[in-house]
């Protein structure tokens, strides 16, 4: 079977695939959810014109020719507005956030005044409109300020908050059932046995997953028997798990299990090794509604396919309108031989240099080397049969998040 070039096996694996169901959260939860509809201003803000400073509101025309006496005839506070309306050679004393009382059109800040009793004199002239903030200069009542789609920041509740939403309508997040699979594998502080080695794909790919806006259900780790892994795998699927993603099994040696597993449970496969490095024998394929993103084992392999096939997915399912993650330019830091007929994703680290960040490709590519890949800033990306490039050249690179 010919390798599947990655664009064609990233358009399956998010082929027919919609975005989850809705729910509704308070603010607090909002942070990190998907907004799954636009969200209207249900108010004006400011609703009214405020004073931006603690002072006096005047009329600018009063105090042209400072330094002028006015009468004091009433206090603003925020939440407290002024009935009266200010005549001619008339002020206010108005704090921050307090309401501009009619008749006045200016606020004098307070150390450009001097009191005494009911009487104020601004010693200096200020302009018409000066420290005064206009209803509406934040957003007006009716505004669509937050698109569906959204990943929902701190700052976007904020908003949120102020266009008087105590709720908000977001994307149920995608489950994701995260299993492991070889004899080989101990747990972190376990003791290995002879040619034993520790589980850590799965650490990586569930904190992938949670930082894209995923919940994990943790599978472990699966003996290399079609009994053990086939277990597993019904429990992924009774748990409803949105995606399987397992990790390792998926070559061809006589003890990768995996795809043979998943095909007794009836798999519908979409696509088995892609032209990618790492990752060639990664596959997708779907368990009645349930993705099943198979990823090899070697660790590079495993993150490095999760992070372009997963995310991506994950994102589709939980409503985001951004789905693949933007490529950036940057610079070679070091010369790269011509490519063959794979994409490769190169791990790399990044620099600020004088023209531009510079992306240097660590030394050791192979795909079990856990700690290049953790030193690494970004993936830099070769095109298959790309032509040798010199440091310097410009080339593309996907930053990985934290
Ligand atoms: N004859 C061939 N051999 C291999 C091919 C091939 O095309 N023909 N492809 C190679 C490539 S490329 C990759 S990638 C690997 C992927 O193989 P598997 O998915 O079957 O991975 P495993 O054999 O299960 O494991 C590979 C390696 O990674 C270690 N591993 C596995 N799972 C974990 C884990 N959860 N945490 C840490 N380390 C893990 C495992 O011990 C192996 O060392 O196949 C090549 N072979
Ligand atoms: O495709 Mo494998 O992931 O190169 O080691």
């Amino acid at each position: 079977m010919a390798l599947m070039p990655v664009a064609e096996a990233l358009a399956r694996v998010l082929a027919d695939t919609a975005a989850l169901g809705t729910e509704d959260v308070p603010l607090s939860d909002a942070p990190g959810r998907v907004l799954a509809e636009d969200l209207t201003a249900l108010r004006t803000q400011p609703p009214a014109n405020v004073s931006a400073m603690d002072g006096y509101a005047v009329r600018a025309d009063d105090i042209a020719n400072a330094p002028t006496p006015l009468k004091v005839i009433g206090e603003v506070a925020a939440g407290h507005p002024f009935s009266g309306r200010i005549g001619q050679g008339e002020a206010a004393r108005i704090f921050t956030g307090g309401v501009l009382p009619d008749g006045a059109d200016t606020v004098v800040i307070q150390e450009l005044t001097r009191r005494d009793g009911d009487k104020v004199t601004v010693e200096k002239a200020t302009s018409k409109g000066r420290n005064v903030r206009y209803a509406g200069i934040d957003f007006k009542q009716g505004a669509v300020l937050l698109a569906k789609g959204r990943l929902l920041t701190d700052r976007d509740v904020m908003l949120a908050a102020a266009m008087n939403h105590p709720r908000l309508r977001v994307h149920r997040r995608p489950v994701i059932a995260v299993l492991g699979t070889g004899d080989e594998l101990i747990l972190p502080g376990g003791e290995p046995g002879p040619g034993q080695i520790v589980y850590s794909n799965g650490f990586a790919l569930s904190a992938l997953v949670r930082s894209a806006g995923g919940d994990v259900i943790d599978l472990g780790v699966a003996r290399d028997t079609l009994d053990d892994i086939g277990v597993r795998i019904r429990r992924a699927r009774d748990a409803k798990a949105d995606v399987l993603l397992t990790s390792g099994g998926a070559s061809v040696g006589d003890h990768d299990l995996v795809q043979k597993a998943l095909a007794a449970e009836g798999l519908d496969l979409s696509f088995w090794r892609v032209a990618l490095r790492p990752g060639r024998p990664m596959m997708h394929g779907r368990l009645g509604p349930m993705h099943v993103l198979g990823v090899p084992g070697n660790p590079v392999s495993s993150y490095v396919c999760a992070f372009l096939f997963l995310l991506p997915l994950l994102r589709t399912l939980s409503g985001r309108s951004d789905v693949v993650p933007q490529s950036e330019p940057a610079l070679l830091g070091r010369d790269l031989p011509a490519n063959d007929e794979r994409a490769d994703y190169l791990r790399a680290t990044l620099a600020m240099g004088p023209d531009g960040l510079i992306a240097t490709p660590v030394a050791n590519q192979d795909s079990s080397l856990m700690a290049p890949l953790s030193q690494a800033d970004c993936l830099l990306i070769r095109e298959p049969h790309a032509p040798a490039a010199g440091a310097g050249s410009r080339c593309r690179i996907l930053k990985f998040g934290f």
